[in-house]
């Protein structure tokens, strides 16, 4: 399998090159060539597997020969082995016809940890097996920080450097990335939102000198091994759902587009999905342009849903790859239109769009009260972000197909909103119980590409 650049002109690469590489060298993201396809046998041998296996065999043909058969097994058997729910990633039924898909049962309480614990033990492997080392820088509002932080955490050959927005995370994600004590570990609270984190982030890999001198890697889903691990889950909760069968959709609390994006990758490989919906906070690009074509950089607000204040969404851009045919100098004319504030998009491939994704965006007021309903009439509680696709899940399902909602983190994770719209406080889990003990380790560093350069710089392993 090869990987080719959204902007066209950067060297085409294998599996590995891609996962060591992040950003491409033309700014653009690294997609596969062709998207392989699975065939009804191999589904619906796949539908009584279990996640591990089906990781395998989704995973597979992206990967190539990578590692041997037996090494990738063994890496995802190590990859999920710390995820407190022996089916990875359950599913439960909110009502007739719709269904949370609980994706927080990993260590860091968010679905980040399914992507980020593959890939941590994948950059282990390649990296021992090349005696190299890498300097990983990653941008978070919030839970991306601390899945890779704790996927890279005492590893002898990363540095690993987290940029999140100052005051802009809840204190639960803050904590889990500030009191890790191993000395690989770095988190820095930039002056500004996530979107100055990432493009902090972006800037730095479009320094070639700087990317070069330090063996940048990225573990954002920039990274496309990030985005193919959460193919995985799509299949695993389609086929439990009878997917074979009869069409499902799902819906997803969107804000970089990664994960909405994992699923268009497994339809595309042949899982019978009907609606792909991105659900939206107020932070809402995403589905004004889903609705309109006009992609417009606004402000972005913080919300009670922190992970999701997002304007600039890294991955639509490989959404607008495919929707424009795979058009490289039409995706360089739009990037190079949104560093001005925005771009419209063309009407072929608004329709493309169109027919890929479905939208809804869900105000402060109603993600409170989704949080509020759904505890009186299940006595369970749900994080922001779940509240949103929980809501626009709901409003746009087709009661002839199951809808599938993602439930993207932990409520845990955001106890001052869950408590405020219910009164009840969400514990955190034993392994997180002294979160709130532990003692802190920031650097507060402004939103200047220079200054970041020197702190990181300053902060290798030597
Ligand atoms: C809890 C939570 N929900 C939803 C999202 C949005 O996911 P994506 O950025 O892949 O669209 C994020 C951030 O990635 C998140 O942390
Ligand atoms: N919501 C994310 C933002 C970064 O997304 P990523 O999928 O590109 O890593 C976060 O929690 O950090």
């Amino acid at each position: 399998m090869r990987y080719v650049s959204t902007r066209g002109s950067a060297p085409v690469l294998s599996f590995e090159e891609a996962l060591l590489t992040g950003l491409a060298r033309d700014g653009g993201l690294y997609v596969p060539e062709t998207i392989p396809t699975l065939g009804t046998d191999e589904l619906r041998e796949m539908a009584t597997m279990s996640y591990e296996d089906v990781a395998f065999r989704v995973m597979k043909p992206f990967v190539g020969d990578t590692f041997s058969d037996d090494e990738f097994k063994a890496l995802i058997a190590k990859a999920y082995a710390g995820f407190n729910h022996t089916v990875r990633a359950p599913l439960v039924q909110l009502e007739q016809g719709h269904f949370l898909l609980e994706l927080f049962h990993g260590p860091t309480l968010a679905f980040k940890d399914f992507a980020m614990q593959l890939i941590g033990h994948m950059f282990q492997a390649v990296l021992s097996r090349k005696g190299e080392r890498v300097t990983i820088v990653g941008a978070t509002s919030g839970d991306t920080g601390s899945a890779a932080i704790e996927a890279f955490r005492g590893l002898d050959n990363v540095d690993v450097f987290i940029l999140f927005p100052h005051g802009r995370v809840s204190e639960v994600q803050r904590r889990q990335m500030t009191t890790p004590s191993e000395s690989n570990v770095h988190a820095l609270a930039l002056d500004g939102d996530f979107d100055d984190c990432q493009a902090r982030l972006k800037d730095m890999f479009n320094d070639h000198d700087f990317r070069d001198g330090v063996q940048l890697a990225g573990v954002n889903s920039i990274n496309w091994g990030r985005v193919l691990a959460q193919v995985v889950y799509y299949f695993t909760a389609g086929l439990a759902m009878g997917a074979l069968d009869r069409k499902v959709s799902f819906t997803v609390p969107t804000g970089n587009f990664g994960d909405i994006f994992a699923g268009y990758i497994a339809r595309e490989m042949g899982l019978p999905i009907a609606d792909l919906v991105v659900a939206t906070n107020q932070n809402d690009i995403l589905h004004r342009c889903l609705t309109t074509g006009g992609y417009h950089k606004g402000e972005v607000h913080a919300s009670i849903s922190p992970s999701m204040d997002i304007q600039v969404s890294s991955n639509f851009e490989r959404a607008l790859y495919f929707a424009y045919g795979q058009d490289s100098d039409a995706i360089n004319a739009l990037m190079g239109d949104l560093a001005k504030g925005g771009f419209d998009v063309g009407d072929n491939a608004l329709r493309d769009l169109q027919n890929t994704y479905k939208s809804g965006r869900v105000s402060e007021e109603e993600t409170r009260e989704t949080i509020k309903t759904f505890y009186a009439d299940t006595n369970e509680l749900l994080c922001p972000h779940s509240a949103i696709g929980v809501r626009v899940g709901a409003a746009l399902r087709d009661p002839a197909t199951p809808m599938i909602t993602l439930a993207t983190a932990h409520p845990a994770k955001f106890p001052d909103a869950v408590e405020a719209a219910t009164g009840q406080r969400p514990p955190l889990p034993d392994h997180m119980a002294d979160l709130f003990d532990r003692e802190e380790r920031v650097t507060r560093v402004p939103n200047d590409l220079e200054a970041l350069k020197d702190i990181i710089k300053g902060g290798i392993a030597q």
